[in-house]
């Protein structure tokens, strides 16, 4: 009887002691997790509201964001770090892992995030602003357009739109012009005419400049200010779209009248009558169609224009790399039969080693250092917590620069594309549902400049190592001067 006594005693005991060590270890467990949960990322926010914005700015002005701002910080606090930029707590992430987390998680983790100055500007119904379904079908749209069809049509159109600004701009013997600004001009009629088909008239580019200048401007509207102008002329834009989409849908509509065929095809290529033709079918609005016009001309404008201009200023200081993409031009046209024939969409598959050139100065020099997203919820990163409604900003520079990624980063060494590489890691067109959708233009558009430049004529940077500003895209600070003169045929 005592030994069971005994036994029960020791039994319940037993239980008594594992109940209170598993409440002791749950409750250890789950304020660890607690902990572990609330860790945040190392670093400083600085002051309140501007917290490091000044250093921030500064460093961007000098073209110096990633080495002075991120790496000084990356070197201290590890890759992953906290700071507060323009009043809002943010984490700087860098590194293939890191860009492949948040770009992937884009609608599930993240959403891009842009200053208040580009939304009003660009407009609530541009695509930079579209989650879920309606990105979807907007997208759709455009990737259609510049699809493999949409591509062997746009090539001839773009070779024309080249030649006949080269005719204008560059022609008239031994002369110096700004490569930079008229590869804007260029950039922009491609787009309005080539993507588009929208004649660009006397005026335009001039509007929608003002427009992009305020993108990234204090939102004030005071008078005189940068953001006020820049509103005014969105104003402008709007009521030239507006006009400009009621008549193609008009004409639209009577073809269709006219029509047996009822599901008369959009001309192959031709992206403004594919957004009207979504708009007729109900689809997408007026207002999504003129806010995406704009918005497209915002994102090729200052981009491409950088990526040619620093593919030329790569070119000037690497001869042995310019006459390895000269022989690549020289044999497409051998091909020929005659001197101004054209270029095929076959041709520009050619220009292999012309394309690593432009990627590798895309390295060096991105158009896009990288850019914001917000927290939709809670993420855990990294090992530490980043709590919704803060900001990410991921880098292209992160891995750009980095040895473990590009062997010896800051040597031009186009080559280094023949070799796979490790996704996410080169991002100049960014990645994961955001990517660049129009990275087939931009690319058709680099080319296609580079094979009627380097085959027609003869060219010097004025000065190769021209200081790049950055406002806050970066751009060759005096317009890249370069001396041409037309090669004898
Ligand atoms: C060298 C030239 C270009 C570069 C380096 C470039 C780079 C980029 C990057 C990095 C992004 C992603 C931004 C983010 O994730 O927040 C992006 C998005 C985008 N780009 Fe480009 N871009 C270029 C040219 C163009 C052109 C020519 C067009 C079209 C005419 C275009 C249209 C777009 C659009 C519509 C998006 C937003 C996509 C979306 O939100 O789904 N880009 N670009």
């Amino acid at each position: 009887m005592d030994l069971e006594m005994n036994f029960l005693a020791s039994l319940c005991f037993s239980i008594l002691v594992a109940i209170c060590l598993s409440f002791l270890f749950r409750n250890c467990k789950s304020s660890k997790s607690k902990n572990k949960k609330r860790l945040l990322p190392p670093g400083k926010m600085g002051l309140p509201w501007i917290g490091e914005t000044i250093d921030f700015y500064k460093a961007q002005k000098k073209n110096r964001l990633y080495e002075d701002f991120i790496l000084a910080r990356m070197e201290k606090h590890g890759s992953t770090f906290k700071t507060r930029l323009m009043g809002h707590p943010t984490v700087v992430v860098s590194g293939a892992e890191a860009n492949k987390f948040f770009l992937s998680n884009e609608f599930k983790l993240v959403v891009s995030s842009w200053p208040s100055s580009s939304v009003q500007l660009m407009g609530v119904n541009s695509i930079m602003e579209k989650r879920g379904e309606a990105h979807r079908c907007l997208r759709g749209i455009v990737a259609t357009s510049l699809s493999s069809a949409g591509m062997e049509t746009l090539v001839p159109r773009i070779c024309t739109t080249v030649t006949m600004h080269l005719d204008k701009y560059w022609s008239g013997g031994e002369k110096t012009v700004g490569l930079y600004g008229l590869t804007k001009v260029l950039t922009f009629t491609i787009v309005l005419e080539c993507l588009l088909g929208i004649e660009v008239k006397h005026g335009m580019l001039e509007m929608f400049e003002k427009v992009l200048e305020g993108v990234f401007a204090a939102p004030v509207c005071l008078p005189g200010s940068k953001f006020s102008r820049a509103k005014k002329a969105r104003k402008e834009i709007q009521k030239m779209l507006v006009e400009i989409i009621r008549q193609k849908r008009n004409e639209m509509m009577e073809k269709q009248k006219s029509s047996c065929d009822h599901d008369q095809e959009e001309e192959a290529g031709i992206l403004l009558s594919r957004f009207v033709a979504a708009m007729i079918r109900g689809e997408i609005s007026e207002a999504e169609v003129a806010d995406n016009i704009v918005l497209l001309v915002f994102a090729a404008h200052d981009t491409t224009s950088f990526a040619i201009a620093m593919t030329f200023r790569m070119l000037a200081h690497h001869p042995n790399c310019y006459s390895l993409l000269h022989k690549e031009h020289s044999d497409i046209m051998k091909c020929k039969s005659r001197s101004d024939e054209g270029l095929t969409y076959e041709d520009t598959k050619m220009m292999n080693y012309t394309w690593q050139v432009a990627r590798e100065s895309m390295r060096i020099f991105p158009p896009i250092f990288g850019s914001f997203r917000k927290a939709i919820q809670d993420i855990e990163f990294d090992g530490y917590t980043i709590p919704k409604g803060w900001k990410v900003l991921w880098t292209a520079y992160g891995t750009h620069y980095d040895p473990k990624h590009f062997e010896d980063p800051s040597s031009f060494n186009p080559g280094r594309f023949e070799e796979p590489m490790q996704p996410f890691s080169y991002v100049a067109f960014g990645g994961g549902p955001r990517l660049c959708a129009g990275y087939q233009l931009a690319k058709l558009n680099i080319l296609v400049f580079v094979h009627y430049v380097v085959t027609k004529y003869n060219w010097n940077l004025q000065n190769p190592d021209e200081p790049i500003t950055v406002d806050p895209l970066p751009f060759p600070s005096q317009g890249m001067p370069i001396k041409i003169s037309a090669k004898l045929q």
